[in-house]
């Protein structure tokens, strides 16, 4: 059985989630799709809403998916794939979660890459933000939980273009660069079934598609600052490492531990690819979720020319200087008033259980 694709749907309280479900859920392409939805409090409405009414639909009321019913969700998870593996439905060909708009999509994320179970039957697709072009730069200068739905998404879709002016649209846009210049950005108002594939496949051509799954074009063509630092007003911000040629395992293992163990409360979310040394020809994807990475696994090759090491932190109040640090350490790279690999790997004062490394 092959992994089914999730795509989570998040947006702040009122931004037009349910608006875009039901009009994704008339593209043919949804069809073997389950769509979960979470809601908050003791009155349900949202899924009466949900025009479509199929047997993949599944409401969770009670509470809200980061928190109360995390548990309920992975039970839903996972009875949706015993259902489909004994023939009680029909196939499944991705499933949409719709968070409730205040929930933190961060833990979501972590259910699906950390549970033992859930990792195997389904893989991460991508996340997909909502913001309304007429409420979003007020909503993310108030809500911290706004502002993380932002920054950990693969794709962003503004909402209620229609009401607001070309001012408040560009407001807006300025905005979600600002906390996330990586993100496809697109018009909810003309989105089909395609938005919600975001994650590194690219469905089209079924190959990995590394570029547009780390955001690189985008970064490259909105930020001109050669450090690939984004200038960020608020909390959340992002850093891109980079690194031309092969790195060894076991470099790339330690940097990850040390980051997991040093910075693993600060950061949101981390995607890359690696050029590894042991074996160049299989790029090796690492993505995690604050301090729990999924197991690292290899593609069978790369799609273009473009080799080396590229990863994507995004995280609260990230400490780039100490990050960088440790990427210039691992990397070989010295640089003045910073520790070498040496210092920071074959120290065990510095750093116990490091030194073997
Ligand atoms: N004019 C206009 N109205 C929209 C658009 N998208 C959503 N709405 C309206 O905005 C309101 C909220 O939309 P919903 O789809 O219920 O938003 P939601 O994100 O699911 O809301 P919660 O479940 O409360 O978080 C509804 O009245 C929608 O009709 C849009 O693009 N244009």
């Amino acid at each position: 059985m092959s992994a089914v694709p999730v795509s989570i749907l998040t947006g702040f309280l009122g931004s037009g989630k349910t608006t875009l479900l039901n009009r994704l859920l008339r593209d043919p392409a949804m069809s073997g799709a389950a769509v979960i939805i979470n809601e908050w409090g003791e009155v349900s409405i949202d899924h009466l809403l949900v025009e479509q009414s199929t047997e993949g639909i599944v409401q969770l009321s009670g509470g809200c998916l980061c928190c109360t019913v995390r548990g309920d969700l992975a039970d839903t998870l996972a009875d949706l794939a015993s259902r489909a593996a004994n023939g009680e439905i029909g196939p499944l060909s991705r499933v949409v979660i719709e968070t409730t708009g205040l929930a933190d999509p961060v833990p979501v994320l972590q259910l699906l890459i950390a549970h033992p179970f859930l990792s195997d039957a389904f893989r991460l697709d991508g996340v997909i933000a909502l913001v309304d072009a007429l409420h979003g730069p007020e909503t993310l200068d108030a809500h911290a939980e706004a502002r993380a739905q932002v920054g950990v998404a693969d794709r962003l879709c503004v909402s209620k273009q229609d009401l607001a002016t070309p001012d408040q649209i560009a407001a807006l846009t300025a905005a979600l660069r600002d906390l996330n210049p990586r993100a496809e950005l697109s018009d909810a108002s003309q989105a089909d079934a395609a938005i919600l594939s975001a994650g590194l496949i690219d469905p089209a051509t079924r190959k990995p598609d590394i570029e547009r799954w780390l955001g690189a074009h985008h970064h490259h063509h909105h930020h001109h600052d050669h450090h690939g630092h984004e200038r960020h007003h608020h909390d959340i911000g992002s850093i891109v490492l980079s690194h031309d040629g092969p790195l060894p395992y076991a470099s790339v293992d330690a940097f990850l531990d040390l980051v997991r163990s040093q910075h693993g409360p600060h950061l949101l979310r981390l995607k890359g690819i690696v050029e590894l040394s042991e074996a160049p020809a299989h790029p090796l994807v690492v993505h995690g979720v604050r301090d729990m990475l999924h197991p690292p696994a290899s593609l069978k090759a790369w799609p273009d020319d473009n080799r080396g090491a590229r990863l994507v932190l995004i995280g609260r109040h990230l400490d780039e200087a100490s990050i960088r640090g440790l990427w210039s350490a691992i990397t070989g790279r010295i640089e003045l008033d910073r520790p070498d690999r040496t210092a920071v790997f074959d120290n065990p004062l510095a750093i116990p259980g490091m030194a073997s490394r």
